[in-house]
């Protein structure tokens, strides 16, 4: 049987969350160190460990089927490849940014001027979209320290927390792109290969829906359900159990993690008690 081909980067910040999604939907890999090549043991998976910038090629050329990678390194060098899931990780932006002494009213302040980056066809894209011209400088690495040693007037890099550009003494101006991590596929996967990517896709969706959501249980007098079925965000119907004790029931259901905590106030004070929120592995739908 022909084995699914899939890039992940070797080291660097992707690497470990893209290993954790596969072994949570059940992909256990032979990881030998320093192999830059490994099979699973119960799907028909190779991983390939390769650097994030020479992924998209790869992908290109069909050396591999698919990749975890960041989407604003396809965006960068991989157009025709195609995302088919974003997987909720290694979220960043693709940022211009100056001196916070600077004086920045709009795009057209950076006409002429000199641009440091390791994404020129990003923003080349940008500057012509905006009908700007100024004059880049490619380099590989430490990008926001350009303007302090006097090579650039401005960067584009990425930016997450924003204390790289805070260290240097930037402050970021626009926002050309927002990236995570995705999973990409190539152009030329074949049919049989392309089979083996729709399970893992199914299994990559169960547990990308589980990790957004929260199971929750909950002890409530009978005469407060209702209420507080109609404060829980998004909650249709749930599971109601009669407790032991008199008059009680115990609800469960499956709510978004984000919205949990905006309306834990307002539940115990209309009478919930014993509150319990467990994390979901995966969810089928
Ligand atoms: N500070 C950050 N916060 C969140 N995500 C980030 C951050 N920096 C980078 N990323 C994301 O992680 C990806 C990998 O970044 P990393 O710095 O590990 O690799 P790299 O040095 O760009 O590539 P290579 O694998 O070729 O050495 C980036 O392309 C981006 O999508
Ligand atoms: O906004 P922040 O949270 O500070 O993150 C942004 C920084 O993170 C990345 O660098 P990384 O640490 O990966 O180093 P690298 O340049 O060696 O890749 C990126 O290139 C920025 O410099
Ligand atoms: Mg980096």
């Amino acid at each position: 049987m022909s084995k699914l081909k899939i890039a992940v980067q070797k080291s660097g910040r992707l690497n470990e969350d893209s290993m954790k999604i596969l072994k949570d939907i059940g992909i256990s890999i032979d990881n030998g160190k320093d192999q830059l090549k490994a099979s699973a043991k119960n799907f028909p998976l190779e991983v390939f460990y390769l650097r994030n910038g020479d992924i998209p090629q790869y992908l290109k050329d069909g050396v591999v089927d698919a990749a975890i990678i960041g989407e604003n390194v396809l965006i960068e060098k991989g157009n025709h490849i195609s995302v088919v899931e974003k997987l909720g990780f290694s979220s960043c932006k693709v940022s211009i940014a100056v001196p916070k002494s600077a004086k920045y009213n709009g795009i057209k302040d950076l006409e002429g001027k000199r641009i440091a980056t390791s994404y020129p066809n990003t923003v080349n894209q940008f500057l012509e979209k905006n009908n700007v011209k100024a004059n880049l400088h490619i380099i590989n690495g430490s990008v926001e320290i350009a303007p302090n040693i006097g090579l650039a007037d401005a960067i584009v890099d990425i930016v997450s927390s924003g204390s790289t550009l805070f260290k240097n003494g930037l402050k970021e101006v626009e926002v050309l792109l927002k990236s995570e991590a995705v999973l990409a596929v190539s152009p030329l996967i074949s049919s049989e290969n392309q089979q083996t990517l729709n399970k893992l896709q199914f299994r990559l969706q169960s547990v990308l829906r589980g990790r957004q959501s929260k199971y929750v249980l909950l002890n409530a007098p009978n005469d407060k359900l209702e209420t507080i079925i109609n404060i829980l965000p998004g909650m249709n119907s749930p599971t109601i159990l009669p407790l032991a004790k008199e008059g009680w029931s115990s609800l469960h259901s499956v709510i978004n993690k984000n919205e949990f905590w905006e309306v834990i106030d307002e539940l115990k004070q209309n009478g919930a008690e014993g509150i319990l929120v467990c994390p979901i592995e995966n969810m089928v739908l």
